[in-house]
């Protein structure tokens, strides 16, 4: 199968490197040859780590090999799946569906690793909606065992079915549900990130304690702000926004520290600061 993957950041670049450690053709396109050098280097460095630990069988420059980087959208006419991982934004989204439609060949199959955006509405820019769905990843990728499938309103039971299986094949366990706001998971998932930060805001602890409190009382593996810098605040805050716009409680109202913190760019892990420096 060949298995196309747009954007090289964090996700895109998990996405790509699980693709190709199943033994698919993996064609990975990002907008700067600069992204495709830092996702490369990404990715050498989690199968190197894998391999080390024993998580990983096949020689990691096998695997890496399986990837192919390009800057050209055109590349992706022959793919059999392309998974799109670009910034959260429904606008640029719907524009590179649009584009992405006209390119792939009519049987191939188009998804979204979006983590709140709505599946149907990027279904219809695609012009192929019953060939269209949400696989969600989680973040690390090569770690974490479930991909979220989200059937748009008009995603065939073919398409579930194919990217159901392809998500089994590449070791995942896939679970689906129907297209509402932020989903299954992070509907849940980050009003609790979003009150840990109102929790920062109103001094009632300090990040610290507000992490330490949920690991230890919790067992959670991550605390919520340390969750949130390594998701990315930038993202944190466009999934409230969809969650608020798209529900319409005030309950989804994201955090005004969130919000004033991505104006400053403390976009969290990948920026450097966030509720923490790295
Ligand atoms: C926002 C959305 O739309 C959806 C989302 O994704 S929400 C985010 C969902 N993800 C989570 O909630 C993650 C929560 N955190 C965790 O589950 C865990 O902290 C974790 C799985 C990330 C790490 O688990 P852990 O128990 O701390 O460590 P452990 O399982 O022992 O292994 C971690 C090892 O894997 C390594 N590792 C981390 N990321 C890696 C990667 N991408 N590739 C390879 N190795 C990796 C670490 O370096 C570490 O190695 P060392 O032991 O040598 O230091
Ligand atoms: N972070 C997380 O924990 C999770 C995120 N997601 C979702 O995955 C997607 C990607 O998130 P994440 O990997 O964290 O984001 P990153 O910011 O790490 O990566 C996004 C990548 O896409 C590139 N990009 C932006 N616009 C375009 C475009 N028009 N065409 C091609 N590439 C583009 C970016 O380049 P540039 O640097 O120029 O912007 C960047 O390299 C989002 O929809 C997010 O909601 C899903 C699950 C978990």
């Amino acid at each position: 199968m060949k298995f196309g993957v747009i954007g090289a950041g964090q996700m895109g670049g998990g996405i790509a490197q699980v693709a190709a450690q199943s033994g698919f053709d993996v064609i990975v396109q990002d907008v700067q040859q600069e992204y495709l050098d830092r996702g490369r280097g990404v990715i050498e460095k989690s199968l190197a780590k894998l391999h080390e630990k024993g998580r990983l069988d096949a020689a990691p420059a096998d695997v890496l090999g399986r990837i192919t980087f390009t800057t050209q959208m055109q590349d992706f006419a022959d793919c059999d799946l392309v998974v799109e991982a670009i910034v959260e934004n429904q606008a640029v989204k719907n524009a590179l569906f649009e584009q992405l439609g006209q390119i792939v060949k009519p049987s191939g199959i188009l998804a979204s690793n979006t983590s709140s955006i709505p599946i149907t509405a990027l279904a219809s820019a695609s012009g192929r909606p019953d060939r269209f769905i949400g696989m969600h990843f989680m973040n690390p990728v090569p770690l974490m065992a479930l991909v979220e499938v989200i059937r748009g309103y008009a995603t065939s039971d073919e398409t579930a079915q194919f990217v159901t299986q392809t998500a089994e094949k590449m070791g995942k366990t896939p679970l689906t549900c129907n297209d509402f706001p932020g989903f299954v998971s992070n509907r849940i998932l980050m009003p609790m990130l979003n009150e840990a930060i109102q929790c920062v805001m109103e001094g009632v602890a300090e990040p610290d304690a507000i992490d330490g409190i949920m690991k230890l009382g919790m067992n959670h593996p991550m605390g919520p702000l340390t969750l949130a810098d390594f998701i990315g605040l930038d993202t944190c805050l466009s999934i409230m926004e969809v969650l608020h716009a798209g529900l319409g409680d005030d309950k989804y109202r994201p955090s005004p520290l969130l919000r004033k913190m991505v104006q400053a760019g403390l976009l969290g892990r990948k920026s450097g600061e966030g509720f923490y420096r790295y």
